[in-house]
């Protein structure tokens, strides 16, 4: 399936499994807005990505998700800049269980705000032509643990706000499939704050109990969590999909039994 002439955005995108997710596009003829907080590593993104795949295939926006007028911009941006939008992934997310109000914020009120920025962009409802979004949950949303109360809560949020809007849009025939991804542990800068207390909290203390279901489940790499975005943006058969990544089993999909009367 040839993704030529269609275009992403990507929150968080400058790094960690975002940067892999964007160069996934990249590599498919996608055009890919980088949406990201940090500037410095945003710039650097920029220019290692211009020299690997050319200029004008992506372009950096620096954007704190958690401002809404900011978030609404950088849609429009890559609008203006590429004339349409296909694929949103809904990736950027925090560890902060001192703050823990901006880890509802970044993780699960900005993650329902792209995707209904992605609808207002993509969905038949506003005369559009469809796509594709993906929202970003965690393992951590079945196998809680007791060092991010708050980053679970968030994560089970992402899915459950996940399952109804993409019945929504089936019903709704928006045209638009939307997916959820649950990485077990993948190895990025984010899984290295287990060990600070800024981030941690009070939790801190219970980082060796973090590290141990590191070591029994393993710590994925980012390509493996950029190919199930890939297969959720391809297999046109997945709207409402969990799709789960471990060590043990790959990818792989969670099953909701029918509820009984
Ligand atoms: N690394 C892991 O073990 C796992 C990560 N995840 C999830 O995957 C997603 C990506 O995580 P990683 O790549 O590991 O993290 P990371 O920390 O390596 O990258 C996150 C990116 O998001 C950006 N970001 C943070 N706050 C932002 C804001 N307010 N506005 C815009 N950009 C912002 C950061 O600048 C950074 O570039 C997150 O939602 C995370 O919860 C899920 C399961 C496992
Ligand atoms: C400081 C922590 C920072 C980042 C890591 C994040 O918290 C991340 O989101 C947490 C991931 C937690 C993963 C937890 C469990 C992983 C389990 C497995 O890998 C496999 C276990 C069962 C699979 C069975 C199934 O597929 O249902």
């Amino acid at each position: 399936m040839s993704l030529s002439g269609k275009v992403g955005l990507v929150t968080g995108g400058a790094q960690g499994i975002g940067r892999a997710v964007v160069e996934s596009l990249l590599n498919s003829s996608v055009k890919v807005a980088v949406v990201d907080l940090n500037q410095e590593v945003g710039n650097e993104c920029q220019v290692q990505l211009d020299a690997k795949y050319g200029e004008g295939n992506c372009t950096f926006i620096q954007c704190d998700i958690t401002d809404g007028d900011k978030l609404k911009d950088a849609f429009q941006r890559t609008v203006d800049l590429y004339g349409r939008l296909d694929y949103v992934v809904n990736n950027a997310g925090i560890n902060n269980e001192n703050d823990w109000e901006k880890t509802i914020q970044v993780n699960l009120t900005s993650v329902i705000k792209g995707t209904y920025l992605a609808l207002d962009h993509m969905s038949k409802e506003h005369g559009k032509s469809g796509g594709v979004v993906i929202n970003v949950s965690s393992m951590a949303a079945f196998l809680h643990s007791p060092h991010q109360p708050v980053y679970t809560a968030t994560k089970h949020g992402v899915i459950g706000f996940t399952r109804a809007i993409a019945d929504a849009s089936l019903l709704g025939d928006y045209g638009v499939r939307i997916n959820v991804l649950c990485p077990a542990f993948v190895n990025t800068p984010l899984l290295h704050s287990v060990e600070n207390e800024a981030n941690m909290g009070k939790f801190v203390k219970f980082k060796d109990d973090f590290k141990q279901s590191m070591n029994k489940f393993g710590v994925l790499q980012p390509p493996l969590i950029a190919e199930g975005v890939m297969r959720l943006i391809t297999d046109s058969g997945l709207n409402g999909a969990v799709m789960k990544i471990t060590c043990s089993k790959g990818i792989h999909f969670h099953t909701y039994e029918p509820p009984s009367a």
